[in-house]
């Protein structure tokens, strides 16, 4: 008679969270609102989906204020055939509950990956972060190009399937380089990452992409605005640097903050050290904030975000 090894108390394997089981599940959608906050709003959104024949599977809600705030909601259901009635339900939801309470929403089904555009200069740890991340099925998307204004990171975008334009682009031909970029990027992107592109993005871009942009900035946000942030870091002494992932607005280095992290640093380091330990920081802080927008877990609030 074999004995069975003794087990030991330890902890347990970690379940995934369920939208890592269920992400793949042709049934599992994801209802994001927000409105003026008032009773009534959870049990409208809950009746609704009840009556649609959908499982809640999680939610989580915010309010911005006690009463008269702005009340923030993200649901995750199940629903069968989901697939087949998604446009009739946002139909039916935004002819009924969005109408009643004024509500902004979006209503995705996660099987349906995003499709994404990164934009890149010559730096290449977080292009190819993203690529390798993507690659290996955490992060959940469709890469359908990498545009950058060098040709220097082609080969390596390539190598990961993905297609590569070169749109050079500075100061002086900025007009002419983003008019080219947006007849690639409009109408076939859900979501446009800024991976080290190091133009300044004008207002008309903006309105024109038709698409959120994130970016990944090399400091702790509000610290060293612009260009050149870990010179900036050294030559102040600073004891933490860090990276801050935004999404973009006219406003540079300002926009609605979406993830941000630290590292310790000290005299002992110079500027090279602090570029080589800022790039891990920026790689995790910028695929946690894609990971989470692609996930419909981020909605903005002001020039804030609510991350759930
Ligand atoms: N409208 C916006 N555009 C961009 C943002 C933004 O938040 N709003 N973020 C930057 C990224 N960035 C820092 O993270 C940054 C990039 C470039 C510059 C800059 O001064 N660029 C110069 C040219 C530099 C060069 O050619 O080497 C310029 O564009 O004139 C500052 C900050 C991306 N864009």
């Amino acid at each position: 008679m074999t004995t069975a090894p003794p087990t030991t108390a330890g902890p347990s394997t970690p379940s995934l969270p369920s939208t890592v089981s269920s992400a793949h599940d042709g049934d599992h959608g994801r209802l994001l609102i927000h409105c003026a906050d008032r009773p009534g709003i959870v049990s409208a959104i809950g009746t609704f989906l009840a009556g649609a024949g959908a499982n809640i599977v999680t939610l989580d809600q915010f309010s911005t204020a006690e009463g008269g705030g702005t009340f923030f909601q993200r649901t995750e259901f199940h629903l069968p055939g989901l697939t087949a009635t998604r446009e009739e339900l946002e139909r039916s939801f935004a002819a009924t509950v969005a109408d009643e309470f004024d509500m902004q929403f979006t209503l995705t089904e996660a099987r349906k990956p995003k499709r994404v555009a990164i934009m890149v200069s010559k730096t290449d740890h977080c292009v190819l972060d993203l690529l390798w991340r993507n690659r290996r099925g955490e992060l959940d998307m469709n890469v359908v190009m990498v545009i950058s204004n060098h040709p220097d990171l082609a080969t390596d975008v390539r190598s990961f399937g993905v297609p590569f334009f070169h749109v050079p682009a500075t100061r002086d031909n900025r007009a002419e380089a983003e008019a080219r970029i947006l007849d690639l990027l409009r109408g076939n992107v859900d979501l446009v990452v800024l991976a080290r592109y190091m133009q300044i993005i004008t207002p008309t871009f903006l309105e024109g992409v038709g698409a959120p942009l994130i970016n990944i900035h090399h400091s702790f946000l509000p610290a060293f605005i612009g260009a050149g942030p870990y010179a900036k870091a050294r030559e102040r002494g600073v004891k933490l640097i860090g990276a801050t992932a935004h999404y973009v607005t006219a406003d540079l280095d300002e926009g609605p903050i979406i993830e941000q992290d630290v590292v310790r640093v000290d005299h002992r380091q110079d500027t090279p050290d602090l570029v080589r330990m800022g790039a891990d920081v920026e790689r995790a802080v910028l695929s946690r904030a894609v990971r989470w927008h692609l996930e419909d877990r981020v909605a903005v609030h002001g020039n804030t975000t609510i991350v759930f």
